[in-house]
């Protein structure tokens, strides 16, 4: 291949020979040289301007870490609200099948519950294992009733998945989609990078906004079945919920499903009515757990920030040294939780843990942090319902079981792991947060900003 164009190359008359050149010729030649350096000069000049043009409209970096279900997506949501409302809105068509699985997962739950709870006595049923006979009273009538209307849910939830994953309901390597039932939790949505969905959110956000309006408004005719299916069930998945005997299993069971993520049980009408269009808040509460690094690019719509681009990376650890801000999110009302992966492991100590960690990690040394404590509504609710902050965390010692006194500690002891494990001094940005309150946290980003751009400019020597 080299030694072809080697020859091709020799056979070119180049450099032109200039000995035997007339005067009309050399005055061509040098004119033709001028006009090549300007067409040149001018290319040169159209790059360094495009080259300026993306520098100015870069805007900033964040990476945003913290355990699993912290909050960091819903904070990136909150991102994309705050400077892109436009794109955003257009965009909250596409949680709508994301919304309906969390919804159909959270009452499958409860019938997997309910069934598991209320088995069939011995003789109907011979697969239940012999043993003390379970709680076969709490299946009332119509609790069973429920239970057999809504079994089609169970194919809703494998039609979604296989939708919105765009494979089968087992992947390739064989990986089953579809969780196996935890007893305490309704299970998560995973959706790799690279599927249907999240694909069909890249078009969205790439398109001008005239091309997103198309593309949101089509929608395959599984989806809609799904939909239809939803619509028709309504009454009998509010009836569920707000079954009597359902509520008290719930509570026997000491599970909390109202604060579990994707919990969309209070508002079935409205979600599963047919012109269902989500709310900003709706997408905010969609739970969908992110596998992998994930990269961002949101493009300010308005205000002085107009057209700057802004990259939010929703995990991550390389490349640090151009990151500007991380923002880790630690969920306070984790205190008397622990890790799905590992139930022996606290979720506070956890966060401690994992913070402590990215607090001495020498390679983030020069990178500003921004602590965001979060689920502030969820901690109160649940120091306002009797459980006890020092039970679970013994050094609190007898100060009020209160959310002003308890986040004033937490925030205390994330403080000084981040004085005294920095490996240089360095500024850190605390608040107490709500990811789900788009208002208070929209407030906070404008304050993030400006952190940024006094980042930016001590970067470039300018304060
Ligand atoms: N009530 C309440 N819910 C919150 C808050 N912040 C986040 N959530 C909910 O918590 C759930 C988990 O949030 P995500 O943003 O998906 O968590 P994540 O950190 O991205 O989790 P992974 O992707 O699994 O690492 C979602 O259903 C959110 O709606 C909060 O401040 N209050
Ligand atoms: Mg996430």
């Amino acid at each position: 291949m080299l030694v072809t164009k080697k020859k091709s190359l020799t056979a070119l008359p180049w450099p032109a020979t200039r000995g035997n050149e007339t005067d009309e010729e050399r005055k061509a030649r040098k004119l033709r040289a001028a006009e090549a350096k300007r067409r040149n000069d001018a290319i040169n000049r159209e790059l360094e301007a495009e080259r300026q043009r993306i520098h100015k409209q870069r805007a900033g970096k964040i990476l945003l870490l913290g355990q699993a279900e912290s909050g960091k997506s819903t904070v990136l949501k909150n991102f994309q609200l705050h400077l892109a409302p436009k794109a955003f809105e257009l965009e909250a068509e596409i949680w709508r099948p994301v919304i309906h699985l969390n919804l159909v997962r959270s009452v499958n739950f409860i019938v997997n519950l309910a069934m598991s709870r209320g088995q069939l006595p011995r003789q109907e049923n011979p697969k239940v294992p012999r043993g003390p006979r379970k709680l076969s009273t709490s299946m009332t009538p119509e609790l069973r009733k429920l239970t057999v209307r809504l079994a089609p849910l169970r194919q809703v939830e494998e039609h979604l998945i296989q939708i919105l994953s765009g494979q089968e309901a087992t992947n390739d390597s064989g990986v089953a989609l579809v969780q196996p039932y935890n007893p305490t939790k309704a299970p998560d949505i995973t959706l790799s990078n690279g599927t249907q969905w999240r694909k069909a959110m890249t078009v969205h956000r790439k398109h001008s906004i005239d091309s997103m309006s198309s593309t949101a408004s089509r929608e395959s005719t599984e989806i809609i079945q799904c939909r239809r299916m939803l619509t028709a069930l309504s009454s009998d998945i509010e009836a569920l919920w707000a079954n009597r005997s359902v509520q008290e299993m719930l509570k026997t069971a000491d599970i909390a499903l109202h604060e579990q993520p994707g919990f969309f049980l209070d508002q079935v009408k409205r979600v599963t009515g047919e012109n269902f269009r989500p709310r900003p808040d709706d997408v905010l509460k969609a739970r969908v757990n992110t596998l992998g690094p994930e990269e961002h690019t949101i493009v300010a719509e308005s205000g002085s920030e107009k057209e700057k681009h802004y990259t939010i990376y929703d995990v991550g650890g390389s490349r640090s040294q151009r990151i500007d801000i991380i923002i880790f999110l630690a969920p306070m009302s984790g205190f008397n939780q622990v890790l799905a992966e590992d139930t022996n492991v606290n979720r506070l100590t956890d966060s401690l843990r994992l913070w402590q960690s990215i607090c001495s990690n020498r390679i983030l040394a020069g990178v500003e942090f921004v602590l965001f404590l979060n689920k502030l509504d969820i901690l109160e609710s649940k120091l306002k319902s009797g459980i006890q902050f020092a039970d679970f965390v013994t050094s609190y010692g007898n100060k009020p079981n209160e959310t002003e006194p308890v986040s004033k500690y937490l925030l205390d002891v994330f403080i000084r792991i981040h004085k005294q494990y920095s490996p240089k001094r360095r500024k850190l940005h605390s608040y107490l947060t709500c990811a789900v309150d788009t208002k208070a946290t929209s407030d906070i980003i404008t304050k993030i900003q400006d952190v940024i751009l006094m980042k930016i400019l001590a970067r470039v020597n300018l304060v």
